[in-house]
């Protein structure tokens, strides 16, 4: 899932400097398409001020990526049902159309939801459902992301961070500035306090380069062999407890809020917040539980 999160989001960010999609929320204030100042008034909101380009939704390609993987693995569960006897065949039939229903279900809610706040155009949304999908079906027939090592996922990071600058650094020197809608916003946002740092193009990539880094780090360390892979890591409190301890801990990073006055510091701390994360569920977690776990054992014993 984070592979496909990132990954999705990386196309998400070249295809909306290739796109250069418009808001509707600047739009309606720069259009010439409304003849004698007609333009209609948009209502904006505290989330609506995005100041990347709108095309294709980033909202929509993340959720629908993420969503698509979830619902795929689970029916994957499902499909030795078919070649059973006909309720196994009518279960298998319910549960597809249940799970597939749910995840349209969210998708269009999204959809809704980004259009009714002015930040994206009906089609940016669409485009936004079917390329994020799109992503994840090329996922499911990359097997190898299972078994990648800690220099893959160095090398991935760093390809995808030198392909995004160097991207947007040619295009500078042809005078083609990516980062133009930054100023559209600001110019157009109702409230200044709603622009926000975490928004920009260069933030979402620094994210993603983080959180793909902390879940190389955190699978190729020695903590998640001896407690993932370890005899703990099937069984079924094992894995509850570190769900539980999980989000319980992930709820903290929320307390965590990164000064934004400087915009290199504000990068290079997202990046760290965004590689502890994983690390802390992937690596941390499950080895402060299969301590834990080991230690009430003996006790017992
Ligand atoms: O394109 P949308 O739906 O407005 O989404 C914007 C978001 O898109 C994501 O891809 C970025 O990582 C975020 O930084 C950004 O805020």
């Amino acid at each position: 899932m984070i592979w496909v999160a990132v990954i999705g989001d990386w196309f998400n960010l070249i295809f909306k400097w290739i796109l250069f999609g418009h808001r509707p929320y600047w739009w309606v204030q720069e259009t010439m398409f409304y003849p004698n100042q007609s333009s209609p008034c948009l209502e904006q909101f505290p989330i609506t001020c995005e100041t990347g380009p709108g095309s294709p939704s980033g909202h929509a390609m993340g959720s629908s990526c993420v969503w698509y993987v979830m619902v795929t693995a689970a029916l994957s569960y499902t499909v030795g049902w078919k070649d059973k006897d006909k309720s196994a065949v009518t279960l298998h039939r319910l549960t597809w159309s249940f799970l597939w229903s749910i995840f349209w279900i969210i998708q269009i809610s999204v959809c809704i939801s980004r259009v009714f706040i002015a930040t994206h155009f009906p089609h940016q949304v669409i485009l936004g459902v079917f390329a994020g999908m799109l992503v994840a079906e090329a996922f499911e027939h990359t097997p190898a992301i299972q078994t990648a090592s800690l220099r893959m996922y160095i090398k991935i990071n760093l390809f995808l961070f030198i392909f995004a600058l160097g991207f947007y650094l040619v295009l500078k020197l042809l005078d083609i500035d990516l980062l133009w809608s930054v100023p559209k916003a600001k110019k157009w946002c109702a409230n200044p306090d709603w622009i926000n740092i975490d928004t920009t193009p260069f933030a979402g990539l620094v994210r993603n380069l983080g959180a793909l880094f902390g879940l190389g780090l955190g699978i190729n360390s020695e903590m998640f062999i001896t407690s993932c892979k370890g005899k703990n890591g099937c069984k079924i409190s094992f894995r509850i407890l570190c769900i539980a301890a999980s989000l319980a801990t992930l709820q903290l990073y929320n307390f965590v809020k990164i000064p934004a006055h400087t915009e290199y510091l504000f990068y290079i701390l997202s990046f760290c917040k965004s590689a502890a994360m994983p690390v802390t569920v992937v690596a941390l977690v499950p080895y402060c539980v299969h301590l834990f776990m080991r230690t009430t054992e003996k006790k017992l014993n």
